[in-house]
């Protein structure tokens, strides 16, 4: 018996379907610097958070994200069985979030976009564009969990307030900030030779331009989603975080939002989701897996 085994480990669809989020939530959480987030410089915005906690409540959820996958294997099409599993998986996996971070939001947003994104693309492993496993997760979005519970959440707290449109409707629309800003632009900045962690920020900037982020509205109201969306569109009509003016301006964002209390939650998730649907594009689901 060997102590060092080297036989290349067989590894199922549903875990490397968790795998690929997990490293989507730990790629999130470690680009820097992201205006007001939590990132490898700092806590940004938040008191309770901070990256050890962020990478930790990551792992804690690739139990969750597996059994979303098995889930769609097991049911197979999108209709409200898999609608309800996925559910209770995802409530599961929240508790888990929460025993491991002592009760801190660290990854609730994300529960709910990577969840639905990884059931999607277990769905149909030959349909994988960001379009169709978008579409997909928007059909299952749709469907009405009859168990889930209504809590008054921020984010139900800010849509009677604001009528902004949530996690929720970002979901059922398709992930529209995903497919119509944050991944064309990260394309964009890669081709124009910015480098990936410069293009992963201006990804998360685009998806910042026009996002109704309820954590931002709960945390600093309009003007903190106003300062949001105009800084970082100015950080990219310099040039991108690529470009030394662009870096000055997102540098000022950044000061700009600390000091409104305004850390763009749902934007970094809808970057991790970005990056999670760019990896499922660029290298399929199963590329070194075997
Ligand atoms: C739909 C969810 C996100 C609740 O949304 P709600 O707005 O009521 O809650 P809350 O204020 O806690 O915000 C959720 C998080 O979404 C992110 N977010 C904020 N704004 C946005 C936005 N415009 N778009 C996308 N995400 C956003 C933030 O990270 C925020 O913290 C979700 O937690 C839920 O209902 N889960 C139930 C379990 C379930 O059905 N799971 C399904 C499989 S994953
Ligand atoms: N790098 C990150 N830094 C901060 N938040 C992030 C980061 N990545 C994702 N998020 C998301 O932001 C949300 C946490 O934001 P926030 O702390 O504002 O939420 P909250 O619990 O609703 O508010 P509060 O802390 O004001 O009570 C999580 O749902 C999480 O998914």
């Amino acid at each position: 018996m060997h102590a060092l085994n080297l036989q290349p480990k067989t590894i199922t669809l549903a875990e490397r379907l968790a795998d690929l989020a997990v490293d989507a939530l730990i790629d999130e959480a470690d680009l820097s610097p992201k205006p007001a987030l939590v990132d490898r410089r700092g806590n940004g915005a938040h008191t309770d958070l901070h990256l050890g906690l962020m990478h930790a409540s990551a792992l804690a959820l690739w139990p969750a994200f597996k059994e979303m996958a098995e889930a769609a294997l097991e049911f197979g099409a999108i209709g409200l069985p898999l609608r309800e599993a996925i559910g209770r998986i995802g409530r599961e996996g929240e508790q888990a979030m929460l025993a491991t971070t002592s009760g801190v939001n660290t990854h609730r947003g994300a529960i709910w976009a990577l969840g639905l994104l990884v059931t999607a693309a277990a769905l149909d492993t030959k349909s994988t564009s960001a379009g169709a496993v978008t579409l997909r997760a928007a059909r299952l979005a749709l469907l009405d969990d009859r168990y889930a519970p209504r809590p008054l959440s921020h984010g139900a707290q800010v849509a009677q307030r604001y009528g902004a449109r949530g996690a929720r409707e970002e979901a059922q629309l398709g992930f529209p900030s995903v497919v119509q800003r944050g991944l064309p632009q990260l394309k964009r900045s890669r081709a124009a030779g910015h480098g990936e962690q410069n293009a992963r920020l201006d990804g998360l900037l685009a998806i910042m331009t026009d996002l109704a982020d309820t954590c931002v509205l709960y945390r600093a109201g309009e003007p903190g989603l106003h300062a949001m969306q105009h800084g970082a569109q100015a950080v990219l009509d310099a040039g991108g975080s690529a470009s030394l003016t662009g870096r000055r301006r997102l540098h000022e964002l950044d000061q700009q939002l600390i000091a409104l209390n305004a850390s763009p939650g749902g934007a970094a998730d809808l970057l991790a989701a970005t990056l999670l649907l760019d990896r499922i594009e660029r290298d399929g689901i199963f590329q070194g897996a075997f």
